[in-house]
C-alpha cells in the first residue's frame, strides 16, 4: 500500500510522504536527498488511512492531492515535526489554512499550470451539453440503420455563436475559458468579485450581477474559487433568475452549488442539463437524487488530468517542498 524510496533510511533524512502516485523520475530525483513514501495504490487514500500513516510515522512534508482532507486532527497526527503540506492543485479548500498556520506548518499549492487543461475541459462539457453529444453517442448505428432518423430531432442543439455564456469567476480559468468562447463567436457574460477589463476588452465580455447574469444566459459556467463567500452561491433563490432551459457546468467546486436546489431545477426543467466535474461530497453517493437525474452527467474530478499538466502540478508541489526542508523561501499560495 505504501511504497518506501530512498537508499539511506539511516533516521537523519528528512521525510516526504505522498498520497499520490508521481513520476518515477521526480520520485528518483527526490530520494536522493529524501526519504520518500508514496501511496502507491490507483485510488485516492480514505481518511483514516492517511491517518494511520501520518500517526505511525512522523513526516517533514505531505504532498497531497485535492482528494485527501487535511483537517486539525490529522495535523495532530502528524505532530511537530511537519514543515510543509504541498498540494499536487490550484484549490486549496481541502486544507484548514487556519490550523496549518497556528501549527506553523505551511501551505502551497500549485496554480495556473493547469489553467488551459482546465479551460478546454469546461467548454468540452460545454459542448457536450449545447449538443447533447451524450445521447449522440447513444444513437447506434453499428446494425448499419439509420432509424429512428428525423431531420427535425429530438436531438437538436445550438451552436455557441448563437449562445449568451454567463461565467461565474473571471480568474485565471475564466480568462481562458473566455478567450476560447471568444473564439467559437459566443456572447460573453460575467461576474466576479472584481471587474477584469483586460479580459472586456479582449473577449467583448460584460461584466453583471449574478442574478442578470443567470438571467441572460443559456448556459453558465463555474470557475471561481470555493470559500465563505461562494459556499452555495447557486441556491434555491439565485437559481430561480436561470433562464428557462438553460445550461449548467461546474469545473469549480462541488460546494458552491447547492444540490438539493440542483436537482429540483434539474427536475422542473428550468435547468436543462448539469455537467459537472466536480460534487458535494465527492464522490457522490449513488443514492443521492442528483445521479438519478437523467440530465445530469457527472464527471469524476478530472479537469486536470493531461500529462502535461499532471506533471507539472507533480514539479511545482515537489520544488516547494524541497525549497521548504532546504529552508529557503517558499512561494505562497495565490
Ligand atoms: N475541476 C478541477 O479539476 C479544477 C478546479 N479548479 C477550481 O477552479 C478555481 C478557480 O481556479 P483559477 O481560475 O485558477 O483561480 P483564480 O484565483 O485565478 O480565480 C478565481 C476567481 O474566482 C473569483 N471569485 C472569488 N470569490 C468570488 C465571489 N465571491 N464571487 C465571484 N467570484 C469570486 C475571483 O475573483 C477570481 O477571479 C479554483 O479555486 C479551484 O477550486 C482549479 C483547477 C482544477
Ligand atoms: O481541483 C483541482 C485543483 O487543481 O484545484
Amino acid at each position: 500500500m505504501v511504497e518506501h524510496h530512498g537508499q539511506h533510511r539511516d533516521g537523519l533524512m528528512k521525510k516526504i510522504f505522498i498520497t499520490a502516485e508521481v513520476p518515477t523520475r521526480i520520485l528518483q530525483n527526490l530520494s536522493r536527498d529524501f526519504q520518500v513514501d508514496v501511496f502507491s495504490q490507483s485510488r485516492p487514500m480514505t481518511e483514516q488511512e492517511l491517518l494511520h500513516c501520518l500517526q505511525c510515522e512522523h513526516y517533514d512534508a505531505v504532498v497531497c492531492t485535492y482528494k485527501d482532507r487535511i483537517n486539525q486532527q490529522l495535523l495532530d497526527a502528524a505532530g511537530d515535526q511537519l514543515q510543509v503540506i504541498a498540494t499536487l492543485s490550484t484549490g486549496t479548500d481541502h486544507i484548514d489554512k487556519r490550523a496549518c498556520h497556528q501549527a506553523g506548518v505551511k501551505v502551497c499549492n500549485v496554480p495556473a499550470v493547469t489553467t488551459h487543461a482546465v479551460a478546454d475541459y469546461a467548454v468540452a462539457l460545454l459542448l457536450i451539453g449545447i449538443r447533447r453529444l451524450d445521447s449522440h453517442i447513444q444513437e447506434d448505428t453499428s446494425d448499419g440503420n439509420d432509424e429512428p432518423w428525423h431531420f427535425m430531432g429530438n436531438l437538436q442543439g445550438r451552436a455557441l455563436s448563437d449562445m449568451t455564456i454567463g461565467i461565474i469567476g473571471m480568474g485565471k480559468i475564466g480568462t481562458e475559458i473566455s478567450r476560447r468562447l471568444h473564439g467559437f463567436g459566443a456572447r460573453i457574460n460575467y461576474f466576479s468579485r472584481t471587474r477584469k477589463i483586460h479580459v472586456e476588452q479582449q473577449f467583448a465580455a460584460h461584466y453583471q450581477s449574478l442574478e442578470a447574469l443567470l438571467a441572460n444566459a443559456d448556459a453558465v459556467l463555474l470557475s471561481c474559487a470555493l470559500s465563505q463567500e461562494t459556499y452555495h452561491l447557486l441556491n434555491r433563490d439565485t437559481l430561480r433568475n436561470l433562464k428557462p432551459h438553460a445550461i449548467l457546468v461546474n469545473v469549480a467546486r462541488g460546494e458552491i452549488c447547492d444540490h438539493q436546489a440542483l436537482t429540483e431545477v434539474l427536475a422542473s426543467g428550468q435547468l436543462a442539463m448539469l455537467l459537472t466535474d466536480t460534487t458535494e461530497p465527492e464522490p457522490l453517493p449513488p443514492e443521492h437524487p442528483l445521479r438519478q437525474m437523467p440530465n445530469c452527467l457527472i464527471f469524476p474530478h478530472i479537469a486536470t488530468n493531461t500529462l502535461d499538466s499532471r506533471e507539472n502540478l507533480c514539479h511545482g508541489a515537489v520544488a516547494e517542498v524541497q525549497r521548504t526542508l532546504s529552508t529557503l523561501p517558499v512561494t505562497k499560495f495565490s
